[in-house]
């Protein structure tokens, strides 16, 4: 029995080992990459939509604003016409307000006090107002825009105002108008008409940092943190990025500035929620490629099976055995591929190779080397099957008479020759079934299967005389002398018919050599 290491792994188990995780890594890693890819160009795409909204937004804004400081331009032409009309003033604002529907506003003169005002308030007119807008406005005497700023009446507002001038040139004060930021006003109504969807939002931001508008309204007013988008749009920086929130969010962001007011436009979608429809695809891709990737590791597992098989067989078959049931089995291999034919074909050509081998050295160990007769191995072997057959047989014992002599006279190796030669001979003489067996020196065995002594004597007398008919070279003619005892009659045991056959043997040697003696039977 083989030995097999517990941790040795079968030629299958490999090929599916690596194949699976071949597929697996290519699949994940395209997955992967391709997610990466799809990320990146989500994200760019999103930046970049953020700030062409970002802009628009703002361009919108500053054609509001620069639209509104016209109104306002005309409003004080006409009130420069007559000044100090207190009628003109209001009838003016009223103008301005209807025009505009909810632009609020005021004329203050040069003294901070309000004159006129829309919607008119008994209360505030001939007031004072004392806001860092008006004194700024006094100041520069040119159109403005306020910082978002408290109203008297606790609202927070913008003021855009313009200078107000007498036809001789003399500054009078400023005629504003005003935009509640909280509330519903003219700038909220444009900036809410821009709807953005999707997660994503907006923001506008004064020079301050101020929040001007906001979706989550209870933030309007609120001064922004150090927020390194609002930092670059107020210093006029047009473009996108990538930052972090108030809320510690990961931000996609696209700012632009609106240049009339030194203002920023921000909007901005969340990465997990710009991310989640990439995410749900990646899921859902997996999803419909999972039977796809289950079908596919079947399948290679199939072909892992017919690509080992082959070796597999081979691989049991290896273990070089000449057995023919084990020959057999290796033919009927179906090796199918280049290597395993080439491996067949070896271990088959192997396989041959020892069995003519080992014929070879059957055959050696059961032969005499010098005659090609059977050796006393070899004789025993084919008699136990005849004896076991139950087949009746003559044994012959053939001794040449005086070899010694011949070897003496003419040397060793020409008796070998002549022991060769009478091989031929008794060869000859015999037939197929017979069996021929230099058992001794100079001494042979012939077995005839199915003769009696009688039979057998017969065939000794031919042998004999055709012995002393042939010619030995450079010897000349020799003869033999021949025992003869049979199975079973002379005895059922080998032995002892062996003993028969010497005894005639050496009768024959004594009464005179060149002789047949069949043995007595008692
Ligand atoms: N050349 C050769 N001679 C062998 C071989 N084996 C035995 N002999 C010789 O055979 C001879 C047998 O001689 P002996 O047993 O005296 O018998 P013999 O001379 O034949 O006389 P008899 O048998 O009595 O007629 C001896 O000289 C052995 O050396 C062999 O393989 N080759």
């Amino acid at each position: 029995m083989r030995f097999r290491s517990p941790f040795t792994f079968k030629l299958r188990q490999l090929i599916l080992l690596l194949a699976i995780t071949a597929t697996a890594a290519i699949l994940f890693s395209g997955l992967y990459i391709s997610y990466q890819v799809q990320k990146e160009r989500v994200i760019e795409d999103t930046l970049k939509s953020n700030h062409v909204f970002a802009s628009k937004l703002a361009s919108a804004t500053d054609h509001f604003l620069a639209a509104a400081m016209q109104q306002l331009e005309f409003s004080a032409k006409i009130i420069a016409k007559d000044i100090t009309n207190t009628e003109l003033l209001q009838a003016e604002t009223n103008r301005l307000l209807k025009q505009t529907n909810s632009f609020n506003s005021v004329v203050i003169n040069k003294l901070g006090v309000l004159k006129a005002a829309s919607p008119a308030s008994l209360n505030i007119i001939n007031k004072r107002v004392d806001s860092p807008h008006s004194k700024q406005a006094f100041k520069l005497q040119r159109p403005l825009i306020s910082r978002p700023y408290v109203s008297l009446a606790n609202n927070l507002m913008v003021i855009i105002s313009y200078p107000l001038f007498d036809e001789a040139g003399n500054y009078y004060g400023y005629i504003g108008g005003s935009l509640y930021l909280e509330q519903q006003s003219i700038l909220n109504a444009l900036l809410k008409q821009h709807s953005y969807d999707g997660g994503a939002y907006f923001y506008v931001v004064a020079d301050d940092k101020t929040l001007l508008y906001h979706p989550v309204s209870e933030r309007i007013g609120e001064v922004g943190q150090n927020n390194p988008v609002i930092n670059r749009v107020l210093k006029g920086e047009d473009g996108h990025a990538r930052v972090i929130n108030s809320l510690g969010m990961h931000m996609l962001a696209g700012f632009s500035p609106v240049k009339l007011a030194n203002w920023g436009v921000v909007a901005q979608r969340s990465e997990v929620a710009t991310l989640a429809t990439l995410d749900t695809f990646q899921g859902l891709l997996l999803k419909r490629m999972l039977p796809i990737v289950l079908i596919t590791f079947v399948l290679i597992g199939v072909l892992a099976h017919f690509i080992a098989k082959p070796l597999r067989l081979l691989a049991d078959s290896a273990n070089l055995s000449t057995d023919q049931q084990n020959v057999a089995n290796l033919k009927s291999i179906k090796s199918w591929y280049f290597e395993s034919q080439q491996l067949k074909a070896a271990m088959l050509e192997g396989v041959n190779i020892l069995q003519s081998k080992m014929g070879q050295l059957r055959q050696d160990a059961l032969t005499d080397p010098l005659t090609g007769a059977h050796n006393r191995r070899g004789l025993y072997l084919l008699l136990d099957k005849l004896i076991q057959e139950q087949v009746p047989f003559a044994v012959l014992e053939i001794d040449i008479d005086f070899f010694k002599r011949v070897n003496d006279t003419f040397g060793h190796d020409v008796g070998d020759e002549v022991l060769k030669t009478l091989t031929c001979v008794i060869k000859q003489v015999s037939r197929k079934d017979d069996i021929v067996a230099r058992t001794g020196g100079e001494e042979f065995l012939l077995i005839l299967p199915n003769e009696n002594s009688d039979s057998a004597f017969v065939i000794a007398e031919r042998l004999r005389n055709e012995v002393a008919n042939t010619p030995m070279a450079k010897v000349g003619c020799i003869n033999v002398s021949i025992g003869i005892a049979t199975w079973p009659q002379h005895s059922d045991d080998i032995d002892q018919v062996y003993k028969c056959a010497d005894k005639a043997l050496y009768h024959a040697k004594e009464t005179g050599r060149n002789k047949t003696v069949i043995a007595s039977l008692n």
